[in-house]
């Protein structure tokens, strides 16, 4: 049978990304935890301010999510910030994950012109890196092809890519809203659903409005980041994120003041391709690991009564 033009071969082995999210999604509810070793968090749990502090940390967050959510999100600077034997700890909990069958999201925000993005697309997706998760953060500000080279590693691969679309943050209203209706996360989220289509097969960009919910059936390796704080900009910006047909990660839940309840509202129709990420909400709870236990499975049964 001759491949659709540009189409990526399927990864060897390994169940597209949007197969795997669903399935884990289903199984644990749609909570990923956040992986973020503030250095005031290492104070908290009474651990040094070294790589050794934060391997503890690190491997008590997993400890305490494994079979209870259904990602890991370790946030990359602050790994890197302790230089080589921080991404020596990452390269060892990235490993512990994919022991415990958690889902790896890398948060790295990564984006650069395209010759150099094949090297960022090599560290965080290719087979044998050892710091591959299951999928990484992607910033398109220097426009969203330039991410080509982890787009197509991340389809080959059965990993995937969240994209900044409308990030949580107050100050990305500044950037991402400027347009109106031809708004640059518009642009975003329209690029990422031809990208989902071409990989997906089926029609070229969005679904048509009052299109049927995607839910978490047959989502796309393209995900997009969708802040829980963005309050009702989908409907102002004219977003149909459920033609998107890739899986959306949110964060916002938890520290920065969004609840569980408030995401129905925001997400609409795409509501079940939500993964909603927490970080300081549940990590504040240790270090004790019931605790931390209690905390992940309260946000996962929380979330999975309101997203479904
Ligand atoms: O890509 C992200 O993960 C991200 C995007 C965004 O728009 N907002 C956002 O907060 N994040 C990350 O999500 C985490 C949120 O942490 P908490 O506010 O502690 O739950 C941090 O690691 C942020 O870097």
């Amino acid at each position: 049978m001759p491949e659709r033009p540009g189409a990526p071969l399927p990864a060897p082995g390994r169940a597209p990304f949007g197969a795997r999210l669903a399935r884990a999604m289903d199984a644990h509810g749609p909570l990923c935890v956040g992986i973020d070793p503030h250095p005031g968090l290492l104070d908290a749990w009474g651990l040094p301010r070294t790589a050794e502090g934060l391997r503890r940390f690190s491997l008590t967050v997993l400890e305490a999510a494994a079979g209870r959510a259904a990602a890991v999100k370790p946030q990359v600077a602050l790994y890197e910030s302790y230089g080589a034997a921080g991404i020596a700890v990452l390269e060892e909990l990235l490993a512990g994950a994919r022991a415990a069958d958690l889902l790896t999201v890398a948060d790295a925000k990564r984006g650069d012109i395209g010759s150099t993005m094949e090297a960022y697309a090599a560290a965080w997706l290719a087979e044998g890196s050892p710091l591959a998760a299951d999928a990484v953060t992607l910033s398109p500000y220097l426009g969203f092809e330039s991410l080509r080279p982890a787009l197509d590693l991340a389809a080959r691969t059965g990993r995937g890519t969240f994209v900044l679309a409308l990030t949580s943050n107050p100050e990305g209203r500044s950037v991402q809203h400027v347009g109106g209706a031809d708004s640059v996360a518009r642009a975003v989220c329209s690029a990422a659903a031809a990208e989902n289509a071409r990989v997906l097969g089926g029609a070229e960009g969005p679904a048509p409005a009052g299109a049927a919910a995607a839910g978490r059936t047959g989502l796309g390796p393209c995900g997009l980041v969708v802040g829980a704080t963005v309050g009702d900009a989908l409907a102002a910006l004219g977003i149909d994120l459920a033609g998107v047909r890739g899986p959306l990660l949110a964060p916002g839940y938890g520290a920065q003041g969004a609840r569980a309840e408030d995401l129905p509202a925001v997400f609409g129709a795409a509501a079940g391709q939500v993964l909603a990420t927490s970080s300081r909400a549940i990590l504040r709870r240790g270090p004790a690991v019931p605790a931390l236990r209690e905390a992940v499975e309260r946000s996962a049964a929380e979330l999975a009564a309101a997203l479904g």
